[in-house]
């Protein structure tokens, strides 16, 4: 596979305001959550699934190569439309090289889980942004389950990539409550108990996106989630499952969604209709904070494909106020903060983003990169320990600037494009290779609405 770090070209792209506003009706693609999940839960079916509205960015296309490596067929049938001959819960085989996981959080720690009740061993790798991040999150509760990690070459205790784990089978069934709001590690652990006599169990005290729960399901896993008394979710696994083909319709990535739905908010004149939007619940949060900001957004057609609920957004330019996220909303918008930065750049007033500490461990430290490239072009932005402080020009244009670097981190970099949709001088990108990570053809649906983006 080629990846972003095999090429040292960086791509600059300057984005401008449009001479009016944005309209039209578009599509994003799918979402990158679900894809990673029907290409993992396919592979261990017995039988052929079939997947239609597939993203086919950089970091699903990593979660395919490994699954390939291990032993199951995955090929392409035409746009978006894969099929997938699965080996069985278990039936994963010994990889013959690393694997390479790219830019891609959730294609690794989910195979680890996945991994880890394999009788195999692995080595992950990643880029540089990868390798940063933290592993501590899934090696301890995976090594409770049994599963040994060493990092490469040797080195006892390291908690990021290159990391080699060696699967035990049979593993060991745990009761894990999550320290952390995270679908992956959350995800991970359900992944492991697949293969696991018994029932693995996961405590999670902040409800995170509920993907993997309702494909599980979907796929004939016997899986049950329970509420306690304080409101957490318990969700439980019998192992040793058989899983069933499935017919997988992914929808529309409403954290792909979310920028064209803010660069309608922003740029005045816009009327823009997003077809096709994955409306869980555990998704919308950024829907929900730029209502509050006054967004002019409506569901319609609200409807159920694939057992994800659905709909298009339409969405008006709007005068936006400032507004205080509500903590326990983080984990339903957590990768839309830095376009919701943007929008509350824009807006009039001041806005105070809290709890988003996790922002700090993503592709790179989006509150301190954030803060930086925004003040860069021209916003009142503070940064805290935990989340921005931001004084809104009241929908004056930023004055814009650049370049912004965007430290491999595809959500840094179309934040900073829609801002230049918005911005007097317009905003150059340092690098927008990162985008092919989750949203392909990115600049030219922009076009597609009226942005008028030379590439
Ligand atoms: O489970 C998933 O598919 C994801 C979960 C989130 O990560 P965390 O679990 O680290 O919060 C999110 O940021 C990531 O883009 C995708
Ligand atoms: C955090 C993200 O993805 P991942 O963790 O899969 O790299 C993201 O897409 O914003």
């Amino acid at each position: 596979m080629q990846f972003l770090a095999d090429d040292d070209r960086n791509q600059s792209m300057t984005f401008r305001a449009p001479a009016k506003g944005l309209s039209g009706r578009v599509a994003v693609p799918g979402d990158k959550s679900i894809s990673h999940r029907a290409l993992m839960f396919s592979a261990l079916a017995v039988g052929e699934s079939r997947v239609e509205g597939l993203l086919e960015g950089e970091d699903v296309l990593a979660t395919a190569a490994a699954l390939r490596a291990m032993g199951a067929r995955i090929e392409r049938d035409g746009e978006g439309v894969w099929h997938i001959a699965g080996v069985g819960v278990g039936g994963l085989l010994q990889p013959q090289q690393a694997l390479e996981m790219g830019n891609s959080g959730t294609s690794t720690r989910l195979l680890m889980g996945l991994l880890a009740s394999h009788d195999l061993t692995a080595t992950f790798t990643g880029d540089a942004s990868l390798s940063k991040r933290p592993m501590g999150r899934v090696i301890e509760p995976l090594s409770r389950m049994g599963a040994e990690f060493t990092a490469t070459p040797g080195v006892k205790g390291s908690q990021t990539l290159p990391l080699t784990m060696r699967g035990l089978v049979p593993a060991v069934p745990i009761e894990y409550r999550l320290p952390v709001a995270s679908a992956q590690v959350k995800s991970a652990i359900l992944l492991a108990g697949l293969n696991t006599p018994g029932i693995t169990r996961v405590i999670e005290p902040e409800a995170t996106r509920d993907h993997s729960e309702r494909m599980l399901r979907g796929f004939g896993a016997e899986l049950t989630v329970e509420q306690d008394g304080e409101g957490a979710r318990i969700i439980s696994i019998r192992g040793e499952a058989e899983l069933r083909p499935q017919h997988i319709l992914v929808p529309g990535d409403p954290s792909s969604a979310a920028f064209p739905l803010v660069a309608a908010l922003i740029v005045p004149g816009s009327d823009v209709t997003i077809t096709g939007i994955g409306i869980n619940d555990t998704r919308i949060g950024l829907v929900r904070l730029l209502q509050a900001m006054g967004g002019d957004i409506e569901l319609l057609d609200v409807r159920d494909e694939g057992g994800e609920p659905v709909a298009d957004l339409h969405v008006r330019a709007s005068r936006l106020r400032g507004v205080e996220n509500d903590p326990a909303d983080v984990p339903s918008m957590v990768d839309e903060f830095p376009v919701a930065f943007v929008a509350a750049a824009l807006a009039e007033g001041r806005s105070v983003f809290r709890g988003l500490e996790e922002l700090r461990v993503k592709e790179s430290d989006r509150i301190a990169v954030m803060a930086q490239g925004l003040r860069a072009i021209g916003a009142r932005v503070e940064e805290t320990e935990d989340g921005l402080v931001i004084d809104g020009t009241g929908g004056e244009p930023l004055a814009g600037g650049g370049p912004i670097a965007t430290h491999l981190d595809h959500r840094i970099a179309m934040s900073f494009a829609v801002a230049g949709l918005a911005s007097r001088n317009g905003v150059t990108i340092d690098d927008m290779r990162p985008v092919e990570t989750s949203f392909p053809g990115f600049a030219p649906l922009l076009n597609r609405i009226g942005a008028g983006v030379e590439a």
